[in-house]
């Protein structure tokens, strides 16, 4: 776990070694202690040298072990005892060192990286604080204002910039190692005092204390409700107000509260959820581990409409070569001029030469002919999909893969008009899709393993976050989302306002409340969904439209909204106003509460006073149970996979984990009472029904979230 190595020169080599990240457990911290007292035992050693097995530092702390007891000697004290040892230590950091593994590098009196290395202190990202005296060395060697951004983001940097900030004393291009040894014989017998960051007085100036003000409002602004950002902000302003030994008190006291708070919990549990979501598997037994994705190079995009243009975008900036085509010249060139110009930008940003290279445009079906897979992302109609679907058959090779990107089609019946369905998957990107991080990838019931792994690698080469669902209407996103979206119209009905249930959900610690994201979509988009779909139809009376469809409760407010043009932020006028079309700032507008008093007034409804509680119960246990029913139907193979899906795609507060996490977190019993009360008050809304799998789990004595798959299984093999 951490191997001590007795070098010719007067150095000793202590190996972390925990694959695949060096996390430092219980066993490696025993591990160099046993190793640092040998060093200090051997009269000839005069220098230790930290590294990581397969060069890879440490990626921090095990967080494994968090939810357990924890045992072995803790970090705080190891850390302390390697910086107040009489011998130099070097910290030769290759791979990363992040989080505990940056902290024993700061104990360290030298530190040395190779340049490709990345450092950073990720605590925040987990819920704590980087309690191993990150908060309080950090500022000692960058100051205060970077060590606040670097503590309260888990922001990773680059060797380079941790060399601008002091954080690193060398950066070479070669074997960090071997530059680390070579540092320490330089410096052998140099006083150490001035290398201890504990010793260094707190880092004090005239202005900490509006520093400290702006980092909490930015803090508090960009992430609603999180306390480990808000902690940082407290522990990094101790260093430069207290000495060592107090801050080192007060980052305790601190860590005391965050480590085995809810939030911590749901944080380190989407950590892992989101690693779990690449371990696919389908209901057939296939899995990610047991088929093989082959090689892609070179991807068709059709429709370079706002989703073709992000996938495009996000394929070539991967390194992939890209043919783009379109249906028409006009259409074409505006394409092409856009994702030019978002490649350039991308590339000047980041400081690398243009990829225009790996692009080509293209109007004929034709030039698809040499493609490896075809992303199909023209407008979401089935019938148009299904004509671009069977024209592709003609040009393709035999094994070339169709994707389609749509949010809620059915795959099945697209890939119906394909000569190939074993070679048809959905790939549900979310707009923009070159910055959206989310990627469903849902296999039909013909889709072969094979084309899913594909589809999944391709997804995690261009770096998002892919889960595997099934197909069903919606697939497991926005089939959960009606429900959310439906229960929070009901409440405007029952007498809440858009600023009220968007006010309590973004309480709750989502970014933007539904109605606030409702108007930046565009209002229209729902709209024109619901006329294809049959909800809406010249047989409705536009002026008393009916609350009842399809055998059950529907709330006409968002069709009537349309009616008068209000299509969100894009005309001015939505569920908010705003100065002008195109601009994002929302403002309550009175006309809309009077046209909701008329509503209620023509419909008979009496108004009541809606709490938050009730606002946050009936959206996230609305979110909740239709995931239970998602489980039962194998749409998702697990409830990680759900929560990753409104982790990344729908904007659900991290430091919740998740629609499925909170209702384990609340107690499923009280979900099941809750779910029970409502559907009691509200018959006419078959979805509150409490599912079938959540009573299930409850009868069973609700068991923690990390056995529901078990439970789920037996439930599928009794039926
Ligand atoms: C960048 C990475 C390191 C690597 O990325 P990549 O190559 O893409 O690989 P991944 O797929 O992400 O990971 C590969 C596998 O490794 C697992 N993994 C990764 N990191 C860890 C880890 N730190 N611990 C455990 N396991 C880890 C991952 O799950 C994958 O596993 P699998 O293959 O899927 O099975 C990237 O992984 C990354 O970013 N990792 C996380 C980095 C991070 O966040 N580090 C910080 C960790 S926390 C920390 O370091 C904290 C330090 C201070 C703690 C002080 C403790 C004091 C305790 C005091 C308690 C006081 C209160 C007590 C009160 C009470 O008792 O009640």
């Amino acid at each position: 776990m951490a191997r001590y190595t007795r070098l010719t020169e007067p150095i000793a080599l202590i190996t972390l070694n925990n694959p695949p990240v060096n996390a430092l457990s219980s066993a490696v911290r025993s591990g160099i202690v046993d190793s640092v007292s040998q060093a200090l035992k051997d009269d000839q050693v005069k220098a230790v040298v930290f590294c990581g097995e397969n060069r890879m530092f440490s990626g921090g702390a095990d967080i494994k072990e968090f939810s357990g007891s924890m045992s072995g000697p803790p970090l705080v004290r190891m850390i302390h005892s390697i910086e107040a040892s009489e011998k130099l230590m070097v910290a030769a950091i290759e791979g990363v060192a992040l989080g505990g593994g940056l902290e024993l590098a700061l104990g360290c009196h030298y530190r040395v990286a190779n340049t490709k290395a990345r450092l950073g202190l990720p605590e925040v990202t987990l819920g704590f604080l980087p309690g191993a005296g990150g908060t309080q060395r950090l500022p000692r060697l960058t100051g205060i204002t970077a060590a606040l951004e670097l503590i309260t983001t888990g922001r990773q940097i680059s060797a380079q910039e941790a060399l601008q900030l002091g954080i690193v004393d060398q950066v070479t291009e070669g074997n960090a190692v071997q530059a680390a040894m070579e540092l320490a014989l330089s410096v052998i017998g140099q006083p150490l005092n001035p290398r201890r960051l504990s010793l260094r007085p707190p880092v004090w100036s005239a202005d900490v204390d509006s520093v400290c003000e702006v980092a909490l409002a930015r803090v508090k602004q960009h992430s609603r409700g999180a306390m480990a950002p808000v902690a940082c902000v407290q522990a990094v302003r101790a260093a430069a107000m207290l000495p060592y030994s107090k801050g080192m008190e007060k980052e305790r006291q601190l860590m005391d509260t965050l480590f085995r708070s809810s939030q911590a919990r749901a944080l380190q549990y989407a950590f892992f959820a989101q690693r779990n979501a690449g371990k696919w598997s389908l209901p057939n037994g296939a899995r990610w581990n047991n088929t093989k994705a082959r090689d892609v190079q070179r991807v068709g995009v059709i429709g370079l409409g706002t989703m073709g243009r992000g996938i495009a975008v996000s394929l070539v900036k991967a390194g992939l070569s890209v043919v783009a085509l379109e249906s028409d010249a006009k259409q074409l060139e505006s394409g092409k001029k856009a994702v030019t110009a978002m490649l350039q930008r991308d590339a000047q940003r980041r400081g690398v030469g243009s990829p225009l290279h790996l692009l080509t445009f293209a109007l004929s079906f034709h030039q698809l002919k040499d493609v490896d897979l075809v992303i199909e992302a023209v407008f979401e109609d089935m019938n148009l999909k299904k004509r671009v679907f069977s024209d592709l058959c003609k040009v393709l090779r035999a094994g070339t893969l169709i994707c389609t990107n749509t949010s809620g089609l059915n795959v099945d019946e697209l890939a119906k008009v394909t000569d190939r369905q074993h070679l048809v998957v959905g790939m549900h990107f979310f707009a923009p899709a070159h910055v959206m991080k989310l990627l469903e990838v849902v296999y039909g019931s013909r889709s072969s393993p094979e084309a899913v792994a594909v589809a999944m690698a391709l997804g995690k080469r261009i770096q998002k976050v892919c889960v595997a669902v099934g197909n069903c209407p919606g697939f497991v996103g926005n089939r959960m989302l009606k429900l959310y979206m439906d229960q929070s119209l009901y409440l405007l009905e029952e007498g809440a306002t858009p600023e009220q249930v968007d006010q309590a959900l973004e309480e709750f610690g989502f970014a933007m409340g539904i109605f606030k994201v409702a108007d930046l979509s565009g209002l229209d988009v729902g709209w024109r969904v619901r006329k294809a779909s049959g909800l809406i139809g010249p047989d409705i009376d536009p002026v008393n439209p009916s609350r009842w469809r399809l055998g059950q409760r529907y709330c006409p407010l968002p069709d009537m909204l349309c009616q008068q043009g209000r299509f969100g932020q894009k005309t001015g006028r939505g569920w908010y106003l705003y100065n002008s079309p195109g601009s994002k700032e929302a403002k309550p507008d009175p006309e809309i509460l009077n046209f909701l008093e008329d509503y209620r007034l023509k419909y008979g409804i009496t108004p009541q006073r809606i709490s938050s509680q009730e606002v946050i119960e009936r959206c996230a246990f609305s979110l909740a149970n239709e995931g239970f029913r998602i489980l039962e139907d194998g749409i998702a193979a697990g409830p990680e996979d759900i929560d990753v899906i409104y982790l990344f795609g729908y904007g659900w507060p991290r430091h919740r984990g998740g629609p499925m996490f909170y209702a384990s977190q609340v107690g499923l019993s009280v979900v099941l009472e809750k779910m029970e009360h409502y559907h009691r008050i509200h018959p006419d809304v078959p979805s509150l029904e409490p599912s079938r799998l959540l009573r299930r789990l409850v009868a069973e004595g609700s068991p923690p979230i990390q056995q529901w798959r078990n439970h789920i299984k037996n439930l599928h093999s009794q039926l």
